[in-house]
């Protein structure tokens, strides 16, 4: 098979190359759509109900690492013209061009299929993707895709809601887990980053994956998704589905908030299945520290219940060693633990 796959779907059954060894496919059992992950009303905070939120919130970072937020404050048209804006980004010819960006690295944006390794990885992944940095808006929105001609503007203006939307929930994160007000504000959450999903329709979605098993690497993740579920969450040992649910958005706790809450919260390893009857597109808006700032557990949540397990260090090292890694966190983490002698 051509690394590159002009048009899925002419083809009728998975190539050899996209098929993943029987432990990490999906296989053929259905995994049903869990309606315990919460959905969590943000008009209540906003009308005087905060505590409660705040509580629900906590709960769900520990006990899932995800829930999902309605009542957000960003209107249903918007979330579907940016949708929609995402959607036509795939339809365009250039992005079968596996060669447009991903291995130029002065190419802040990148269009690709699989993963950026596709030339090395023994298996791919049976999606494209666009990912790029969003924020600040000033620094890189000019070198963002010109096509469709509207993007720039209306993923611009939907990724300052999001970002108001990220400030507001790592406020009743922070209130949440006791920390002094504005803490993740400024440099802990001075970046955000895109990263668009296309899986177009699978001949043998039980034989290959839109997204392998990973945790988010970040402060948490703002999942947009259309109507059609593919999203699966690790929880205790067992693949659990997560709900399509119209106007809302799926948040998950990165690793960082994980290192930050000195454990306290989840991150939860996740990934993206396929289906053989629809499309699907998902947009992950990765609300960032900035690559100098400094990750470390908040001093007020270690005591002597709660020792240290996490060393200082700067953002940009941990993300070096994820990608290097490739995402496999027991690797990336043996240098940020705090070694068990010292515990
Ligand atoms: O498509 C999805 O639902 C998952 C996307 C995701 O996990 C990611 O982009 O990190
Ligand atoms: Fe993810």
């Amino acid at each position: 098979m051509d690394k590159l796959m002009p048009k899925w779907s002419s083809i009728e059954s998975v190539p050899e190359n996209y098929i993943f060894p029987p432990e990490t496919r999906p296989g053929d059992i259905k995994i049903p759509i869990c309606h315990s992950i919460p959905v969590i009303d943000l008009s209540e905070a906003e009308n005087g109900d905060r505590t409660n939120t705040i509580q629900k919130m906590i709960k769900a970072a520990e006990e899932f690492g995800f829930f999902q937020v309605m009542n957000h404050g960003i209107g249903e048209n918007e979330m579907k013209e940016t949708m929609s804006v995402f959607k036509e980004v795939f339809q365009l010819p250039d992005v079968y061009d596996h060669n447009l960006y991903p291995d130029d690295s002065t190419k802040t944006c990148k269009k690709f299929t699989s993963t950026y390794h596709y030339d090395t990885e023994k298996v791919h992944l049976w999606r494209e993707s666009l990912r790029h940095p969003t924020y600040p808006l000033e620094e890189w929105q000019h070198l963002w895709p010109e096509n469709p001609a509207s993007y720039r503007k209306c993923v611009g203006e939907f990724s300052i809601k999001i970002k108001e939307l990220g400030s507001r929930i790592m406020n009743l994160i922070s209130e949440g887990l006791g920390l002094e007000c504005g803490y993740f504000e400024n440099d802990l959450s001075g970046s955000m980053i895109i990263s668009a999903n296309h899986y177009p329709p699978c001949p043998n979605p039980d034989l290959t994956l839109g997204i392998l098993k990973h945790f988010d690497a970040y402060l948490i993740t703002i999942l947009l998704q259309d109507d059609i579920s593919g999203l699966q969450v690790l929880k205790d040992g067992e693949w659990i589905g997560v709900e399509a649910l119209p106007h809302a958005f799926v948040i998950n706790i990165g690793y960082a908030l994980k290192i930050i809450s000195n454990g306290k919260l989840q991150s939860a390893e996740h990934r993206a299945v396929t289906n053989s009857t629809h499309d699907r597109t998902s947009v992950a808006f990765f609300i960032a520290p900035s690559g100098d700032s400094s990750i470390e557990p908040a001093q007020c949540l270690i005591d002597e219940h709660n020792p240290l397990i996490f060393k200082s260090f700067k953002f940009k090292d941990f993300l070096s060693r994820f990608f290097e890694k490739h995402g496999d966190m027991e690797k990336v983490m043996k240098s940020f633990e705090v070694p068990d002698e010292i515990l």
